[in-house]
């Protein structure tokens, strides 16, 4: 009788999602803003979150990380209810507008953000350590010692950006990072951004209204309008659509649903 051949070890069970929605739905005054959504955002990829202005994305970013009033429905961010408070160490939010301490250097803005983070005179090292890792990533070592004052949007939103990876965040939702950027800048954070997801597993949700950037997402999230128009990879959305880009991809979406609404 032949020898039984050793059986091969099981795969890996893939990791849960990083987020899960159901259901999930916004009022805001008396206008539904997130209508009955259901989505996955994949851990360890980067997640575009693509739609026109007002279409709610920012909205969507809130409820992931627990500001938005009036949300139903199911929605879980690494495991736990969204806005739980042991997830607030675990989830980095950058909102649109910049949050930094103008009249402070770029490197004292991540000192304070990071003894906020890890107080006491012996996490010291570890601190500066965290600093000096923020600032390369988002390749603003030349500039730490300029007042944040004095930084151009771009480089500001940077350092914002900066301020969010001080923790290691396993999910980093990230409002609109790239707007206002010339090409070269957006190019280097989107590598930023696929580097975290790479080598640290971090997962990464992205807003953006500029379809060109859908084509450099892993995972996309389509929304218009408070709706889900689709979800996949771009190739699948270009696939599925017969057509030759996300943005074209977008559009025949948004007339076939125009067509099942009539
Ligand atoms: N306080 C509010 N009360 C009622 N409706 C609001 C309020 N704030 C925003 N909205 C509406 O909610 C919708 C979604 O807004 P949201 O900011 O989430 O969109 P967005 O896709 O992020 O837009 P943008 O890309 O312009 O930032 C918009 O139509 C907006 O008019």
């Amino acid at each position: 009788m032949p020898p039984s051949r050793p059986t091969p070890p099981a795969p890996d069970p893939a990791p849960p999602d990083a987020v899960r929605a159901s259901r999930l739905t916004v009022h805001r005054g008396h206008r539904t803003v997130l209508d009955d959504l259901a989505f996955t955002v994949p851990t360890g990829r980067v997640t575009g979150l693509l739609g026109p202005s007002g279409c709610g994305k920012s909205t969507l970013m809130r409820a992931v990380v627990g500001t938005q009033r009036a949300v139903t429905g199911e929605l879980t961010v690494l495991g736990a209810p969204a806005g739980t408070p042991a997830l607030r160490p675990r989830v980095g939010y950058v909102t649109q507008a910049p949050s930094v301490y103008d009249d402070l250097s770029v490197r004292q803005n991540l000192a304070y953000f990071a003894a906020v983070l890890d107080p006491g005179r012996r996490a010291a090292r570890r601190r500066t350590a965290a600093v000096d890792a923020a600032l390369e990533a988002v390749d603003l070592t030349r500039h730490s010692e300029a007042r944040a004052g004095a930084l151009s949007g771009g480089q500001r939103s940077r350092v914002s950006l900066a301020v969010a990876l001080l923790g290691s965040p396993e999910l980093l939702v990230l409002d609109e990072p790239t707007v206002g950027l010339d090409p070269v800048l957006r190019r280097e954070l989107w590598a930023l951004f696929h580097r975290l997801a790479r080598e640290n597993g971090t997962s990464l949700l992205i807003s953006s209204h500029v379809m060109d950037e859908a084509e450099r997402c892993d995972h996309l999230l389509l929304l218009r309008e408070g709706t889900l128009l689709a979800a996949g990879s771009p190739g699948e959305l270009r696939t599925r659509t017969t057509t030759d880009s996300v943005e074209a991809a977008f559009l025949a979406l948004v007339d076939t649903a125009a067509q099942e609404d009539r």
